[in-house]
């Protein structure tokens, strides 16, 4: 997309990325892509925000180009370090060398670790001014969101406040940066909430922390580096982020994430009958086959729902792998506080249950109930899961964290 003027004289220069397949080398983004944006601020001193992956390069002097001469650049200010937002910062500096960059005391140390960059740089500190002309510039750090070099950069003429990885989100724009304009809002907010749970999700305390310490700047716009441009209603996406980072104590919202895998059939048949039960409790559920679904998804509605159920059955005295994988990952995104059933078949010995019971404590989750079967369910049995479910939906729509 050109570049678009976001206020007077506030121009988004940042490109859409359909071809790289695992963001962080972890999470899938090519199908829905994903934007790195950045801002060229133009005034008595010229400022660059925040880059884009070096893939882009020249996309990215492009849409710099369209707006000024790189030559006439004042400073790139790097709000924070990750590779996807100043991954451009070496060859930015070959046409541009006579721009300053501009960046926390903790940043620096990095940008000659990554880039070899010695001359040219200063640091900024905590609630610093920098006046551009008409325009003024305020810095303040925010560390951990998402690494602990990060800071926000605020406009205070425009009232744009660019938040850079805070407040950001997967999807590539389609037609248009702001949400007032999209027409799939929705779209926007889902990916938002699985990258909240894929990359930000384990910092939720220092996001509470972020969100008071900006709490008095109320911005006209919230320009994160990653998806829609919150314009028409800037707070909606702080109250999300809000919302999203206190699920990490309360444990989330009143839903069940069904967690279900099987290798010859017995634990899917009574993962259907428990379905039942839980359709019967009326409590809203999504079922996940964790054989054939990403984590990064299963991960996001783990993250909002308080209620999880694990539906596999006992491989080699343990848990079956893809589920011992996910909760892995679950607790090194910090997900807590939640309440959990166990079903499955197993043939001799059991252990999917013990190794389950073993991780709920890891975890900071309750094991409310459970059910194990020999082989295939017999007639007693499925009647036990329907009722499980149902106990289980009825207890998780009433439980208060
Ligand atoms: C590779 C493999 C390892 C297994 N390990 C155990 C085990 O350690 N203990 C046990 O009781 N059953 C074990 N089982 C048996 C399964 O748990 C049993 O067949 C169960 O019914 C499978 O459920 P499913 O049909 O949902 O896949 C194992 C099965 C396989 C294929």
């Amino acid at each position: 997309m050109p570049r678009i003027e976001i206020a007077p004289n506030v121009f988004w220069i940042g490109v859409n990325d359909y071809n790289t397949e695992l963001f962080e080398g972890l999470w899938p983004v090519s199908e829905k892509g994903v934007s790195y944006n950045s801002y060229l601020l133009k005034d008595q001193k010229n400022v660059l925000i925040d880059l884009v992956k070096s893939s882009y390069f020249d996309e990215f002097l492009y849409q710099i180009k369209q707006v000024i001469d790189p030559r006439e650049l004042h400073y790139i200010v790097v709000n924070h370090m990750e590779p996807d937002h100043s991954g451009t910062l070496s060859l930015l500096r070959e046409v541009a060398p006579q721009a300053t960059i501009l960046c926390t005391p903790q940043a620096q140390p990095m940008i000659q670790a990554f880039y070899h960059l010695e001359k040219g740089i200063q640091t900024v500190q905590d609630g610093d001014e920098l006046s551009l002309g008409t325009k003024k510039l305020q810095f303040f750090f925010i560390p951990f969101v998402h690494w602990p070099e990060t800071m926000v950069s605020f406009e205070q003429s425009s009232g744009i406040l660019f938040s850079c990885d805070a407040f950001g989100g997967y999807g590539a724009l389609k037609g248009t940066i702001f949400d007032d304009q999209c027409q799939n809002l929705d779209f926007y907010i889902d990916e938002a909430l699985r990258y909240y749970a894929n990359i930000v999700a384990k910092f939720s305390a220092m996001v509470k922390k972020a969100i008071a310490k900006l709490s008095d700047i109320k911005p006209n716009v919230v320009a994160p580096s990653h998806g829609l441009i919150w314009r028409g209603n800037p707070q909606q996406i702080v109250e999300l982020y809000q919302k999203w980072a206190d699920f990490q104590t309360t444990g989330g919202e009143a839903g069940v994430t069904l967690l279900y895998g099987t290798m010859y059939g017995a634990t899917e048949k009574a993962t259907e009958t428990f379905m039942q039960g839980l359709l019967k409790s009326e409590v809203p559920f999504e079922v996940f086959d964790v054989r054939k679904i990403h984590p990064s998804y299963i991960l996001k509605t783990l993250w909002q729902n308080r209620g999880v159920a694990v539906a596999v059955p006992t491989y080699e005295t343990g848990l079956f792998p893809p589920l011992a994988h996910l909760l892995d990952l679950a607790k090194r995104k910090g997900i807590a506080g939640k309440k959990v059933v166990y079903l499955g078949s197993f043939a001799w010995s059991g252990g999917a249950k013990r190794e389950l019971e073993k991780w709920c404590a890891d975890l900071n989750w309750e094991m409310i109930d459970s059910l194990e079967f020999k082989g295939n369910p017999t007639i007693q049995e499925f009647q036990k899961v329907e009722e499980l479910g149902n106990r289980f939906g009825k207890m998780i729509k009433q439980v208060s964290i």
